[in-house]
């Protein structure tokens, strides 16, 4: 499992170490393992252009150690300081090391020499602001953050890309984009969630001795032994209704596809049994498409009290915002069972929040615009806020939620908010979203709480969507929603087989 703290928490396990360590061990374990990750990321050391952009702080003073460090390895090295004060210590290594240095202090603006440098370097490193970074990032410091981003040679961001809120994940402003992120004592939260999460490239994290000082974490992703362990697998004495019966409401005569997809994800995710409650039409399209769904044509005015027996309940997808989707989505949330809420049942439950006010536990799996929707805020606000706004909905509603993104996220009252990391773009097409609902209807019924049952289906919904697009000789191709579902059990069976060799 990986876990993310707040730059307070990270700031407060430092202050333990620093207090018995002598002076700048900390600095010179972080600008240590910066370093080796950077000349990994070269094709090789001796020669290569490396810039440094270092701001005014410690951040700045990691960059400039770490760029002494591959000028002693040959590395022809330029410090850009940004700042209005350089980290004087990582300064006079730089020096003593060969690097030239370009003072940018009193500029208005970086002007043609930095912008050739830029262009010109092997390897650049994002030393602006890290974990002491607030709000948008002021010049000359944003307009470097866009130089950087387009620059043509790797480019790294130290502890933290610059201009995104390591705690929050938050972009106020300009931030630099990279292809590698090196963060010290471990993951920040705001690395791992949206918008920060897609400027971080690929995460290293580099162990200077924190860790015991650490608290319990407020954000977490599950790795696949964690999700290996939670998956529900049938034993010896397993039946149909030992391993869950789900039932799923969803489609109308208009739309019939959202009741496909459900009801796919749920029989491909390995429920037992699935009970499908709806109109004629979707009815008729599920039996011909998934024989083995017990199929029931229910009016709203009976609801699904007549269906029988299910441990949990997905409803929503595709069934409508009118009365008559009301009256049949109040029957589901009438029952003493898990209910997952998705789609058109969380445009109903924005109609009527007490419809979520229930003695059984409930998950409901929005995106950006149905949580706007629950929560009264738009759409913009919930993307640029996406931590708070889940973590504000799970307290507020008295439920779990499932936030969809590229970045999913999963938050319940007193638990670390879950990131899910196998997402990927070609997940972003019509339906997908049903087929999750599905999958995580199948976990609930086999007995996972709403906090597994949402956090192993994103899991598993992004690998099959990776499985899906991927081919065996490799290479990506664009997927339907039914391909997710169809990919679910080559993604089980990848995840659950023995490590080879
Ligand atoms: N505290 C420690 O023991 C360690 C700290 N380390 C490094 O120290 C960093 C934190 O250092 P600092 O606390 O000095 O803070 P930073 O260096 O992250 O940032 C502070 C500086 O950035 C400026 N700044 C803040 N927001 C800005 C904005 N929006 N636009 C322009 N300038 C802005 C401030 O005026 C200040 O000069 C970490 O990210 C990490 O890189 C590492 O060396 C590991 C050990
Ligand atoms: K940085």
């Amino acid at each position: 499992m990986l876990t993310a703290y707040t730059s307070d928490e990270i700031r407060t396990a430092e202050r333990v170490l620093i207090e018995r360590l002598p002076e700048g061990t900390l600095m010179g374990r972080a600008a240590t393992g910066l370093a080796i990750a950077c000349a990994r990321a070269l094709p090789r050391v001796y020669g290569s252009r490396v810039v440094l952009l270092a701001g005014g702080g410690d951040n700045g003073g990691d960059t400039l150690y770490a760029g002494a460090l591959l000028a002693r390895r040959g590395a022809r090295v330029h410090a850009v300081l940004a700042g209005s004060r350089a980290h004087e210590g990582g300064l006079a290594a730089l020096r003593r090391a060969g690097g030239r240095i370009l003072d940018l202090r009193g500029a208005p603006e970086p002007g043609p020499a930095v912008t050739d440098l830029v262009g010109a370097a092997d390897l650049l490193l994002d030393g602006l602001v890290g974990i002491g970074g607030t709000g948008a990032l002021r010049e000359p410091y944003a307009t470097l953050a866009g130089l950087a981003s387009g620059a043509p040679g790797v480019v790294v961001a130290v502890d933290v890309p610059s201009g995104v809120d390591a705690s929050t994940g938050e972009v106020a402003g300009d931030a630099v984009r990279v292809h590698l992120t090196v963060t010290f004592g471990a993951a920040k939260t705001g690395l791992l969630i949206d918008p920060g999460a897609s400027h971080v490239g690929t995460l290293h994290t580099v162990d200077i001795g924190i860790g015991p000082h650490l608290p319990e974490p407020g954000v977490a992703a599950l790795g696949a032994a964690d999700v290996t362990g939670l998956l529900p697998r049938p034993g010896a004495k397993s039946d149909k209704y030992r391993r869950g019966v789900v039932g799923v409401v969803a489609g109308s005569d208009r739309f019939t596809g959202a009741a496909v997809l459900a009801v796919g994800g749920a029989v491909r995710a390995g429920a037992g049994l699935v009970r499908f409650a709806s109109a004629a039409e979707p009815v008729r399209q599920v039996r011909a498409r998934w024989p083995e769904a017990v199929t029931k044509i229910v009016t709203p005015e009976e609801g699904v009290r007549e269906t029988g027996r299910v441990q949990a309940w997905v409803v929503g997808p595709g069934m409508g915002t009118g009365d008559e989707a009301f009256a049949l989505a109040r029957s589901v949330l009438d029952s003493d069972v898990p209910v997952l809420v998705d789609a058109d049942g969380l445009t109903l439950c924005a109609r009527d929040r007490s419809l979520l006010r229930r003695a059984a536990p409930t998950l409901i799996t929005p995106h950006a615009g149905e949580l706007g929707r629950l929560l009264g805020v738009s759409v913009a606000e919930v993307e640029a806020r996406r931590l708070r706004h889940a973590r504000r909905a799970a307290d507020e509603l008295g439920v779990t939620v499932l936030l969809k993104g590229s970045t999913t996220l999963v938050a319940q009252a007193g638990m670390p908010v879950r990131v899910n990391t196998t997402g990927t773009p070609w997940l972003a097409t019509g339906g997908t979203g049903d087929v999750l609902a599905g999958i995580a209807g199948a976990y609930l019924a086999a007995g996972l709480s709403c906090y597994d049952a949402a956090s192993c289906a994103a899991y598993m919904h992004g690998l099959a969507a990776r499985v899906a697009a991927g081919g065996p000789e490799g290479g990506e191709a664009p997927i339907a929603a039914l391909d997710v579902a169809l990919g679910l059990p080559e993604a089980i069976r990848r995840l659950t087989a023995p490590a080879r060799g």
